[in-house]
């Protein structure tokens, strides 16, 4: 055969069936969702605003509802649209509930192995379960509504202390809050205003500083070849404060195995129970570094995202003195001014319940969710998201959608009832959900609506507040994996009960 005859009779056959494959394969495979080019090897990245969720809420204005931007060697994707956030979260939300555990929070989290970071899996429903059907259950916060209530009146002491003073109400909350998750943990809380303010400012600042870099982009995640070389000292930084931490648990887990014959009903108990004696589910073990990861999770995920929402109504109410008086009036007629709230007043006060979802809607703490990580490749809207890549949804966005919502940048509670809207916490509406749907839902809705309700009625229905002379409420955001207030929220308190007794 001559070379001639050789290649028209196999080289060229062979060449065009390649090429015919390779153009259908291309034509079979979707497009990756439109969005900025970037630069080579480097992508998006020196043009990523830190304050991702107005940043991302700014490119979906130009790219649509899904777009994509390459950070490094890593893909994110951006949704923004409820129709989309459906596809993730319900229609694909199998594929969709894993994470791309940041280089900062495995260190955080003894290696990943918390919830919030754990991939869809055995490991993970197991720690699910522990949480969500024993630990963080309704029956079982119920059982130490008792806890609670010591905080509140904690709280309402210290602050009747600094009646006519200005007073942080940032971190009045955050030590209310944090109080509460601790003692519920581990029956352990902060004694004394020296105490109280000491030790509690520290922790504030402590889970301050890890939210800060959580929420900080990091070389390590966007090149995961460089994680070892820790370019930032991001992993480092992080390191150190989760050994202060780590030093907090295993004091608290040694004064539980001292006093062992004394049975306290506290999570921390509970897991160590569960440590020792059935080690978890019959198949995956329940290890001493899950316990840890846990506490980790309810400490950090649990008392930032609490504190923040609290001050951001007030901020609101603030704000809007007609909304604060309204919901006084609510407070007075269920409650009575001779009385401090209950929680099981909780269910009587619509009128605050309404302001809790609409602080929720314009403020969610947690405004992009966790990133979700796709585990297969999937197609949505016709664009392909490939595994592997982050996924953010911008539920702040979404929740703010002028096409969903009327004045969608006003504070108006009564906006759920004039439309006749119910938007529940329960993931269903995906167009109203700040923690989050599907599998990966917030663990801690049951703990977060008691600790918001308890302490924003108590907070407002025990005292009169007002603003500094001459002041305004700054509405500012900080962006971190928390949007908190760049401006901690002061407001002078003056007493409003009817008997003096009741602040003591
Ligand atoms: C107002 C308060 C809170 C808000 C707005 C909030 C919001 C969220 C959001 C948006 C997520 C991510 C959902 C997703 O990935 O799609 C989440 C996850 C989580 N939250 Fe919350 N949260 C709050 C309070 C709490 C509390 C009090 C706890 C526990 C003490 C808690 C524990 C968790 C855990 C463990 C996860 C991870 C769930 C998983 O990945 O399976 N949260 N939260």
């Amino acid at each position: 055969m001559t070379p001639t005859t050789f290649l028209y009779t196999f080289l060229l056959p062979a060449f065009l069936i390649y090429t015919t494959f390779l153009l259908l394969r291309k034509k079979r495979t979707p497009p990756l969702p439109p969005g900025p080019t970037g630069l080579p090897l480097v992508g998006s990245l020196p043009f990523l605003n830190p304050s991702l969720h107005t940043y991302f809420t700014d490119l979906s204005k130009k790219y649509g509802p899904i777009f994509s931007l390459q950070l490094g060697s890593k893909l994110a994707v951006v949704i923004s649209s409820s129709s989309l956030a459906r596809a993730i979260l319900r229609e694909h939300d199998n594929t969709f509930a894993n994470r791309d555990v940041p280089a900062a929070a495995r260190v955080l989290t003894y290696g990943g192995n918390d919830i919030i970071w754990t991939p869809n899996g055995p490991t993970w429903r197991m720690l699910r379960r522990i949480c969500v059907h024993e630990m963080l259950a309704p029956h079982t916060l119920d059982a130490v509504s008792g806890l609670r209530q010591r905080e509140i009146r904690s709280t309402v002491r210290h602050i009747h202390a600094r009646s006519g003073t200005p007073v942080d109400i940032s971190t009045e909350m955050f030590l209310n809050v944090m109080n509460t998750v601790t003692s519920t943990i581990w029956s352990g809380t902060l004694e004394g205003d020296n105490e109280r303010e000491s030790i509690g400012k520290n922790f504030k600042e402590l889970v301050a500083d890890i939210v800060d870099l959580l929420g900080r982009p990091n070389v390590s995640d966007f090149f995961p070849a460089l994680a070892r070389f820790d370019l930032q000292g991001i992993q480092r930084k992080m390191l150190v404060l989760k050994e202060r931490f780590d030093k907090i648990f295993e004091r608290m887990i040694e004064n539980k195995s001292c006093d062992e014959g004394k049975r306290t009903k506290d999570f921390l108990e509970y897991m160590l129970r569960m440590e020792r004696e059935e080690g978890g589910d019959s198949k995956i073990p329940f290890t001493m570094d899950h316990i840890k990861a846990l506490l980790m999770d309810m400490i950090v995920g649990g008392t930032d995202t609490t504190a923040t929402t609290i001050e951001w109504a007030m901020a609101e109410l603030l704000n809007k003195p007609d909304l604060l008086k309204k919901l006084q009036e609510e407070l007075d007629q269920v409650v009575g001014k001779d009385k401090l709230v209950k929680e099981s007043h909780l269910p009587q006060l619509h009128f605050l319940s309404l302001v809790i979802k609409e602080t929720l809607r314009l403020h969610p703490p947690v405004p992009l969710l966790v990133p979700h990580c796709p585990s297969s490749p999937c197609t949505i809207n016709g664009y392909l998201i490939p595994e592997g890549s982050r996924v953010f949804i911008n539920a702040r966005a979404i929740q703010r959608d002028p096409s969903q919502w009327t004045d969608p940048m006003e504070f108006q509670p009564e906006r759920y009832l004039q439309q006749g809207l119910k938007r529940d916490f329960n993931g269903k509406d995906f167009n109203y959900f700040p923690f989050g749907s599907g599998r990966r839902i917030c663990a801690g809705i049951a703990m977060a609506e008691r600790m918001v309700g308890y302490l924003l009625a108590t907070m407002v229905h025990s005292f009169d507040w007002k603003l500094l002379e001459g002041e305004e409420v700054d509405m500012s955001e900080n962006f971190g994996i928390v949007v908190k207030k760049t401006v901690p929220l002061v407001a002078i308190p003056t007493p409003r009960l009817s008997k003096n007794e009741l602040y003591y």
